[in-house]
């Protein structure tokens, strides 16, 4: 993530504008103060003169104000929104392989309450500004008042500080371990909402994710968080009552030792009284600040990917046709948790050609959904090369390879809005019309203005919704990971009997990854994985079931 000085520098200079009109309204305020601390020693020669100073005092101290207010508070949330849409576009930049290993709600906690308390860090800013300006305003006016004094004024502000850094060290480190704890709690929400099937049927199931797995992460949570803030609040107090110490100091030495004069000391209860206020806002809005950095650190840790910029037109123009795509030596290594060795999937060597249709088989773990993940882009090879067209897939040729490829896969998230990426003018309602009926969908979903009017279906049918958005992609090679395993034994027949030969023939690439061996004949190649290698094209097999099947047939 962007350090908070590279978050400033592209409104460096609305900021400037903004402290030069906190400094006017901070110069103002104290200048008030003075003059009623030079009034009430020497009184008042002219009380329309006098009148008009103090009104146009109280109206600048106004008028700034406001204006710095505005200004900084305009600032705070125009940062807080690039913040936001910078984090999205990032994620939406992060290869799929950190995305997976990050797993779901740690990036949900970054998008949501990362972001809020990284917001409410710079709501702050302007607070800070302003009172920071308004402190450093009556410094100076103490300073001129009495420079003796003033330096015990700035003894007792290190001890403050002193204070401030001590206990501001321990409150971030409790911070930084209710974050931690934030995860795990993230992970628990993530729990109880996608398993509330299982956890609806079993008491003792929701018992033990409430009990062991909520409760222990969130009381943990608490008492961090309430120690940090107790912290800060015994600082926030020690602050005060330096101030006061302060207070009684000067009063001691201005009326038992006669050291100070009135004037001197009147001026410096009222200007001390009045600062009491800035450095309380201050000090309130540290807790905050340090929530804000721990915060984008634990953004900075997800090492998501670089933001790409979405406001230009798509410049990406037509790709190539699409002709082959080869593997050579080809693979891919999962990295193994706790002492285990991760999955490997190959060497393979394979290839693909234009209009081919290709079975992708093999048991359970076999590395399937791995090698779809390789031949479209998703993942990049671990080792030898996977080339489409002849280039060879990287981190730089990835996004048009990627262009070449339309996928279902088993987890696939199904969107409403439905993108034609043919970009003629066709009509998009209409052709989504068109595969409605031909999913035997219609009367069930309708389209308006390419939007769905419902995903809320059945698994299978949400299935066939999924083919329809591929179908509207028209992309040239598409795969399918066990698309069929959710459709029932018509469909499954129209899916592998009509759908399939339907797309081969309009000239598309489909690889297919199934179980369905009944059907496995149909396809031009299949190719069987076991253990992450391919063990054979299984033209033997083949032979065997299709007789098997046809003498089935016969019967
Ligand atoms: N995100 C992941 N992180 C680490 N290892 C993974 C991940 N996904 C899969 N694996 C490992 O890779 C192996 C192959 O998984 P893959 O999903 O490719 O199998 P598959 O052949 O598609 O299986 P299935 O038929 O059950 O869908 C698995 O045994 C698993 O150990």
């Amino acid at each position: 993530m962007q350090s908070i000085t590279t978050l400033l520098h592209p409104v460096r200079w609305q900021l400037m504008l903004a402290i030069l009109a906190s400094a006017l309204s901070a110069a103002a305020g104290i200048g008030l103060i003075a003059w009623i601390n030079r009034t009430l020693e020497s009184g008042m020669a002219d009380t329309g003169a006098a009148l008009g100073l103090f009104g146009g005092l109280v109206a600048l101290v106004f008028a700034s104000g406001v204006c710095a207010q505005v200004l900084l508070v305009r600032l705070g949330q125009g940062l807080v929104y690039r913040l936001r849409l910078q984090l999205v576009a990032r994620v939406l930049g992060t290869p799929l392989e950190r995305l997976e290993s990050l797993g779901a709600p740690l990036v949900y906690n970054a998008l949501t309450r990362d972001i809020t308390v990284v917001a409410a860090a710079f709501k702050q800013l302007p607070i800070a500004v302003y009172n920071g300006l308004l402190l450093i305003a009556g410094m100076a006016y103490l300073a001129w008042l009495d420079l003796t004094l003033f330096l015990v004024t700035q003894v007792v502000i290190a001890l403050a500080i002193w204070g401030d850094v001590l206990l501001g060290g321990r409150v971030k480190r409790l911070m930084r371990r209710v974050r931690q704890l934030d995860d795990t709690l993230f992970q628990q929400f993530e729990a109880a909402v996608e398993g509330r099937n299982e956890l609806g049927l079993s008491r003792p199931r929701r018992r033990h994710l409430y009990l062991q797995r909520l409760q222990p992460a969130a009381e943990e949570a608490m008492r961090a968080a309430t120690r940090a803030e107790a912290l800060w609040a015994v600082n926030l107090n020690w602050t005060t009552a330096l101030i006061f110490l302060l207070l009684g100091a000067v009063f001691f030495a201005g009326t038992a030792l006669g050291l100070v004069s009135r004037e001197v000391l009147v001026g410096y209860v009222l200007a001390t009284m009045f600062l009491r206020t800035p450095i309380a806002t201050i000090l309130d809005a540290v807790p905050a600040v340090i929530r804000g950095r721990v915060a984008l650190g634990a953004i900075d840790r997800l090492e998501l990917g670089r933001a790409e910029d979405y406001s230009g037109p798509d410049s990406s123009g037509p790709l190539p046709p699409f002709r082959e795509l080869a593997l050579e030596g080809a693979g891919y290594h999962y990295p193994g948790v706790g002492g285990e060795p991760g999955f490997h999937l190959g060497p393979l060597d394979l290839r693909i050609r234009r209009g081919e249709l290709i079975f992708l088989v093999g048991g359970n773990g076999s590395g399937k959904s791995t090698l779809g993940k390789l031949l479209t882009g998703l993942y990049l090879p671990g080792e030898g090369s996977v080339a489409l067209n002849g280039v060879s897939l990287d981190e730089f040729s990835a996004p048009d390879h990627r262009g070449y490829f339309a996928t279902i896969f088993p987890d696939f998230y199904l969107f409403a809005d439905v993108l034609d990426e043919r970009g003629r003018d066709s009509d998009v309602d209409a052709r989504v019309e068109h595969y409605l009926e031909r999913l035997a969908l219609d009367g069930k979903v309708r389209v308006q203005a390419g939007r769905l009017s419902t995903t809320a279906l059945s698994q299978g049918q949400r299935k066939r919704l999924a083919l329809l958005l591929l179908y509207m992609e028209d992309r040239p090679v598409l795969l399918l990971d066990e698309w069929a395993a959710d459709q029932d034994p018509v469909f499954r027949e129209v899916f592998y009997r009509e759908l399939l030969p339907e797309l081969k023939a309009a000239g598309k690439t489909v690889i297919a990854i199934t179980h369905d061996d009944r059907y496995f004949h149909l396809a031009d190649r299949v190719y069987k994985l076991d253990s992450g290698k391919l063990v054979s094209w299984v033209a033997g097999e083949l032979q065997t079931k299709v007789s098997h099947d046809r003498v089935s047939e016969a019967r």
